[in-house]
């Protein structure tokens, strides 16, 4: 088992104009978050947003952070979300175990001293998309089926932007400190999401891209303020920070999905600033 926490710092816009690719991807993207019995996390100082890969082989995993957020535990100032988008699994909070099948959901509340990971299969492992946001306020736990999730259809086809917006913490639904969460898939022969582009002073946000095959595919995710935007290959299960002065959005060389989870000032979905395709640049 190995457990790895990397921190991505926070930066200006006028930073990233300087940035070479390999900066770039440096200081934005997270790789190779899913390896069978691991622990990778990511802490970015943008909202102090946790997120990673927790991916249990044989052994179940329990995310044991104290010493590096000087708290007694992991959830003592703080909330999670999880999407599993491996195998058949289990989450076990506090002696309480619970089923997780691919794509199911669960929201953990603040002060849970334990959370445990587990694969039904380690041959065909769960694995769990986690995301942890800071938050003082205990609402309840929730189990967050996929068929539970709102489904928000939008975009069409002759823009190639068909796809549906699976809401999984939404303030519409649930209360949470801060954390909201969802999962977006494309329908086939789509391949742009989140255009128009749009940004979110209020919000960072975190995507994690996937579903779409090695070797002959790929995403490529635009950053950045509108009028200097940068791109980003990805292979799958890559995930990237989007600060909230940046755009962030995607184009495939296939259809795929991704998970995107926000924190920051306030929980309104729709509180976005739209960009106009004559300010991209
Ligand atoms: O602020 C909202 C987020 O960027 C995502 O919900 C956007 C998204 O899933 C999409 O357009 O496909
Ligand atoms: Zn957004």
């Amino acid at each position: 088992m190995s457990f790895k926490m990397v921190t991505k710092y926070a930066h200006s816009p006028e930073d990233i104009r300087h940035y070479d690719t390999e900066k770039l991807r440096e200081e934005f993207l997270a790789e190779h978050l899913f390896s069978t019995g691991d622990i990778n996390l990511v802490y970015t100082y943008n909202d102090r947003m946790i997120f990673g890969g927790v991916t249990p082989g044989a052994e179940p995993l329990e995310i044991v952070l104290d010493k590096q957020l000087g708290v007694d535990y992991f959830l003592q100032r703080r909330e999670l979300g999880v999407i599993n988008i491996g195998g058949n699994g289990t989450i076990t909070i506090d002696g309480q175990t619970e089923p997780m099948v691919a794509h199911d959901g669960y929201y953990v509340g603040v002060g849970e001293k334990h959370v445990v990971f587990a694969s039904d299969d380690p041959k065909n492992p769960a694995k769990f998309y986690v995301v942890s946001t800071p938050g003082t306020t205990k609402f309840p736990n929730k189990k967050l089926p996929f068929a539970n999730a709102l489904a928000k259809p939008i975009g069409d086809q002759k823009h190639m932007n068909k796809r549906t917006i699976y809401k999984y913490i939404d303030a519409s639904q649930m209360d949470t400190c801060q954390l909201q969460m969802g999962y977006t898939v494309l329908e086939p022969g789509n391949s742009w999401n989140t255009m128009p582009a749009h940004t979110h002073a209020r919000r960072m946000e975190t995507y994690l891209y996937l579903e779409f095959a090695e070797p002959d595919t790929r995403v490529i995710h635009f950053m950045g303020q509108p009028n200097e935007s940068k791109h980003i290959f990805l292979n799958p299960e890559d995930a990237v920070v989007n600060p909230s002065w940046s755009i962030h959005c995607g184009v495939g060389t296939t259809s795929y999905a991704f998970i995107w989870a926000m924190c920051g000032e306030n929980q309104t979905y729709d509180d976005m600033d739209v960009v106009e395709m004559k300010d991209l640049k």
